[in-house]
């Protein structure tokens, strides 16, 4: 724990030799975020959008630094250090800079370049410059590859020259021994860059994972469901288009492309201007190649995405098809687009072999070509017979990579599209783009106002809500009413900033809630949504994620408290049961509410909000809840949606919303009151509507 106390005053000292004072002050206050290790570290500099890279500590490497950098030696705390001139400083416990003292094994985390609102538009080619580490290795593995290359045909001609034409076989031994040697450089040399380029996509293909799925869970809920699961599946799915380029024949095409000059130098040097047969022939190759590879891609399948949509819908909608005995109509969809799929993907096939074909053809010409003029050649004696034939094998190795590199054109332009895509996504808003530093007071219940709010899904639907305006005290136990679709819901979500409004504000403890950190208010509320999701895991696993240091005990009080009693005993009273089987969940919509219920209250928050907690529940987990609510008075603010009576009449306040507007907030009114006719009173359920 100390070691992570280290780690966290030294990062709080780092952002303010920074000059991130707001940032440094807010990891001060936050006192949820234990423990703080180098994940918390990561995760931190990354939301307040600082280029960093980790590497292993060299006071050498200290050369390439700007700003302050933070030193994690392996056995001692962690400190802030700089480069001055030569030397380098560390910052000592009364913020003076001393000499470094230990220069020993550990990791330095360099910052590149500080927060900035430019949005970095090229962010694709920003992480793969981030990969110059492995240019080099490449380069030279290549390069050797290239050279050794030109072995065979060498030798080649020198057993045509010297040991038939010069009728010296003694030196055909040394030939054999120079070209065995050669051709073991060459797959030495090739097997060792195909592990580099393997490494290289690999950890490429893992950041830009990385990145996107940190950038989906920042980005705000309205946008990630305007866009569509699809969508975010084909953008998890860029990081494989980029593994499979790098490390497959394509990636290994295009890196030979620049090498085959070596290939054109030694055709010049042995033929002279028989050089210019294979230029010009390149150069046809690459227009008839452009035409093909136009042709091929005016084919490429246009209903891939509906497909995979209609197969997603199907997946999700088993039950409902199976249940309506409307099998049919789904039947013949399927049928329908299955045949458009196929017919698609045939004509793109064809065209893709016709790809092939002519790339094949074009290489087979060069070299009939080259042989051909060659031939007059050596009719002059301009050239020997042995140089000609060298010629002709090297040709292979320029149209080789020419034709590989060709022939995966398609996947080249999907990792181009893959690359747009990323950089598009990776200058849409995230809830992190404004400086939103300012943290929740934890030790008390808080005091919620809501002001004119008014928020629309999108900007052609009807508002959910429309200029709500109401107050909640602190402590205070609030029944959210209405009719199915008055924007109950919402009005949660839209509490702790899950949803943003358009117009309007809420505040906490009269902060509005945009300036406080997101993530932070939101680990420190509790909401409960009507509809559970379980992960597949254990009870344990399942209710530990909103506090993921709970003992069982807390977790097994959590789940009683949510009256999930029967559940546990179905369970045999054992938290640590598996709750999937074969990927599907064992657990009814709502026994999952109970785990939902649990998760909630596990977090002993001072602000719950619980939306429908026992919409279809048995009475006892009403009694439970309704003990639960008792224990909770005045000392936690709770906000909850639901059409029970009795949930309702244990209230201090009720807000009634129609079509998104409040038509009533106070205090509970008696049903048995002489002016229970009244509008207000005639909202709310006469009795008890479940159990
Ligand atoms: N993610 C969303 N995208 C688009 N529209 C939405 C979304 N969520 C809710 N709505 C719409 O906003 C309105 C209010 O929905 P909300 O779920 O807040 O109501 P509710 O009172 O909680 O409904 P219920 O009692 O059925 O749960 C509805 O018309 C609904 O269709």
């Amino acid at each position: 724990m100390s070691q992570n106390n280290d780690l966290k005053q030294a990062t709080i000292s780092l952002l303010q030799q920074l000059g991130l004072y707001a940032q440094a002050s807010h990891l001060l206050n936050d006192q949820q975020s234990q423990p703080f290790d180098t994940l918390s570290l990561n995760q931190l500099l990354k939301k307040h959008k600082l280029s960093f890279r980790v590497l292993q500590f060299s006071p050498q490497m200290m050369a390439q630094t700007s700003h302050p950098c933070l030193f994690i030696p392996d056995n001692s705390p962690a400190q802030v250090i700089r480069r001055r001139h030569e030397h380098l400083e560390q910052l000592g416990n009364n913020d003076q800079w001393q000499p470094l003292t230990a220069k020993t094994g550990g990791h330095i985390l360099i910052v590149d370049s500080l927060p900035t609102d430019k949005q970095n538009t090229k962010a694709f080619a920003h992480e793969l410059s981030k990969k110059t580490k492995w240019y080099r290795p490449v380069f030279w593995l290549s390069l050797l590859a290239s050279i050794t290359g030109l072995a065979v045909p060498l030798f080649t001609m020198a057993v045509y020259d010297r040991v038939i034409g010069g009728q010296s076989p003694s030196v055909l031994p040394t030939i054999a021994l120079g070209a065995a040697l050669a051709i073991s450089i060459l797959v030495s040399s090739r097997l060792v860059r195909a592990k580099v380029l393997a490494n290289t996509s690999n950890r490429f293909a893992r950041d830009l994972s990385n990145l996107t799925f940190d950038r989906l869970l920042s980005m705000p809920l309205t946008v990630l469901s305007r866009v569509g699961l699809s969508n975010h599946i084909s953008r998890m799915r860029n990081a494989e288009k980029m593994r499979v380029l790098l490390s497959g024949p394509a990636g290994t095409g295009l890196v030979d492309v620049p090498f085959t000059l070596i290939a054109l130098v030694t055709i010049a040097l042995l033929s002279g201007w028989l050089v210019v047969v294979p230029l010009s022939m390149l150069a046809l190759f690459y227009w008839v190649m452009k035409l093909t590879n136009k042709f091929t891609q005016s084919a490429s399948p246009t209903i891939s995405s509906d497909y995979q949509q209609s197969l997603n819908e199907l997946a999700k909608n088993l039950l409902q098809v199976k249940t309506s005995g409307h099998n049919e109509g789904w039947y013949v969809k399927f049928c329908r687009q299955c045949r458009e799929h196929c017919r698609q993907n045939f004509i793109y096939a064809k065209r893709s072999g016709l790809n092939a074909a002519v790339a094949h053809a074009m290489s087979l010409f060069t070299a009939l070509v080259t042989v051909f003029t060659g031939i007059f050649l050596v009719l002059n004696q301009s050239i020997s017979p042995g140089a000609l034939i060298a010629c002709v094998m090297l040709i292979w190795r320029i149209t080789g990579p020419a034709q590989l590199a060709f022939s995966s054109s398609q996947k080249i332009t999907m990792v181009k599209s893959a690359a747009e895509q990323f950089d598009r996504f990776m200058t849409a808003s995230t809830e992190h783009n404004e400086l939103r530093l300012d943290l929740p007071d934890t030790s008390q219940a808080p005091q919620l106002s809501f002001q004119h709010l008014t928020l629309r899904y999108s900007a052609d639907a009807e508002p959910a809500l429309s200029g709500i305006s109401v107050d909640i005290d602190a402590g205070e136990n609030v029944a959210i009413i209405g009719p199915n679709a008055c924007g109950k819901t919402s009005l949660l979500l839209a509490a702790i900033g899950v949803v943003e409004s358009q117009a309007g504000f809420v505040t906490i403890n009269g902060k509005n809630l945009k300036q406080y950190d997101p993530q932070a208010l939101r680990q420190w509320a509790a909401y409960s949504p009507a509809q559970a999701d379980l992960l597949p895991g254990t009870l344990a696993d399942n209710i530990r994620i909103s506090m993921p240091s709970a003992s069982d005990e807390e977790l097994i009080n959590a789940l009683y408290a949510a009256g999930g009693a029967a559940l546990f005993d179905a369970l045999d009273n054992n938290i640590h049961c598996e709750l999937f089987k074969n990927g599907h969940s064992l657990l009814s919509p709502v026994e999952s509410g109970y785990i939902s219920l649990a998760r909630a209250l596990l977090k002993q928050s001072q602000l719950i909000l619980l939306d429908e907690p026992i919409a279809n529940q048995n009475p006892h987990a009403k009694a439970q809840l309704l003990e639960t609510f008792a224990k909770l008075k005045g000392n936690t603010t709770v906000l909850f949606t639901s059409h029970d009576a009795d949930l309702i009449q244990q209230a201090d306040k009720v807000i009634i919303l129609d079509k998104g507007t409040v038509v009533y907030a106070g205090p509970v009114p008696d049903p048995s009151a002489p002016n229970s006719e009244n509008s207000e009173n005639s909202q709310l359920p006469q009795e008890s509507s479940h159990g």
